[in-house]
């Protein structure tokens, strides 16, 4: 799929991943839409990209992600600003297991508010172009983080909740491609939450083992994780994929398949 003329939508998009893949999209041609509660980052990004993309590419909006209103708005805006929505990237997170309300808030419930605002906007049914949705996961959404229980759950969550989407727009025939993608440590903001217990809160006593975990998986560039995510997008063959991206390597993911595969079945009847 080529991405000029296209445009995406990106939430968290004012540092680490987020701007890593806002600024992958720009450079094969897209034009995106950045969503950030931190509005100095998301404006001081806004005028770098200005100047290396040009005005008319970007737009910032300030939003937070758990607020319906203010997702949607960012939406209403987006389509106002440059017409259509083709590409989706359900991104800002958190880790803080003190404040693990606001952790699954973010992390998971805004992962599905997104994802359906998106499939609202893009799905055939209703209208829409298609389009694909790429939800950001983690490794530790395929396995446990130790010292993040909730952190890790959200991740989980979003594997899920990600995939069974991806087979309802599969059998819905909405047009719409959804995506995982789940990368290991990455040198962003986030990897400080590991030596901080104000964020691991009761389990900081663990911090070690994951500080381990860390030292032995090696700690990714954005751009690398970024290259992961460019292919979510564009390869029109992937639907409900899950994509690790460790510093060992890039690999799909299976997964078990405890019941039959209903969609193969044609006793099926939709
Ligand atoms: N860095 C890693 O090691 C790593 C690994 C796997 C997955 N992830 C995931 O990648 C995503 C991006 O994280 P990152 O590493 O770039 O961290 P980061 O802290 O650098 O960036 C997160 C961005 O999300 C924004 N954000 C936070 N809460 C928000 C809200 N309520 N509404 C809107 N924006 C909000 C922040 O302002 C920030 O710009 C997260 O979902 C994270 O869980 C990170
Ligand atoms: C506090 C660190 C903040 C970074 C959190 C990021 O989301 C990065 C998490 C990175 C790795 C998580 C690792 C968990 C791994 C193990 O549980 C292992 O079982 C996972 C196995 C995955 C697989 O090979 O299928």
């Amino acid at each position: 799929m080529s991405l000029k003329g296209k445009v995406a939508l990106v939430t968290g998009a004012a540092q680490g991943l987020g701007k890593g893949f806002t600024r992958i999209l720009l450079t094969h041609g897209a034009k995106v839409s950045l969503l950030d509660v931190n509005e100095a980052a998301g404006a001081e990004l806004k005028r770098s990209l200005d100047g290396d993309f040009g005005a008319d590419s970007t737009v910032f909006l300030p939003c937070d992600v758990t607020s319906d209103a203010q997702l949607k708005d960012a939406f209403r805006r987006t389509l106002e600003t440059f017409g259509r929505i083709d590409i989706v990237c359900n991104n800002a997170g958190i880790l803080d297991e003190n404040a693990w309300e606001r952790t699954v808030s973010i992390n998971l419930c805004a992962v599905v508010r997104g994802t359906y605002l998106a499939l609202q906007h893009m799905k055939k049914e209703s209208g829409g172009q298609g389009g694909v949705i790429v939800n950001v996961a983690s490794v530790a959404g395929l396995g446990p983080l130790l010292s993040t229980p909730v952190y890790t759950a959200t991740k989980h969550g979003v594997v899920g909740f990600s995939r069974a989407i991806a087979e309802v727009s599969k059998v819905c025939d909405y047009g719409v491609r959804v995506n995982v993608l789940c990368p290991s440590f990455t040198n962003t903001a986030i990897l400080s939450n590991i030596e901080d217990d104000r964020t691991t809160g009761q389990f900081a006593r663990l911090k070690d083992i994951s500080k381990k975990m860390l030292q032995d998986a090696g700690v990714l560039d954005v751009s690398e994780v970024a290259e992961g995510f460019l292919q979510l997008v564009t390869d029109e063959g992937k639907n409900g994929s899950v994509l690790m991206v460790t510093k060992a390597g890039t690999a799909y993911v299976t997964f078990p398949q405890v019941v039959k595969d209903l969609v193969a079945s044609p006793s099926v009847v939709l």
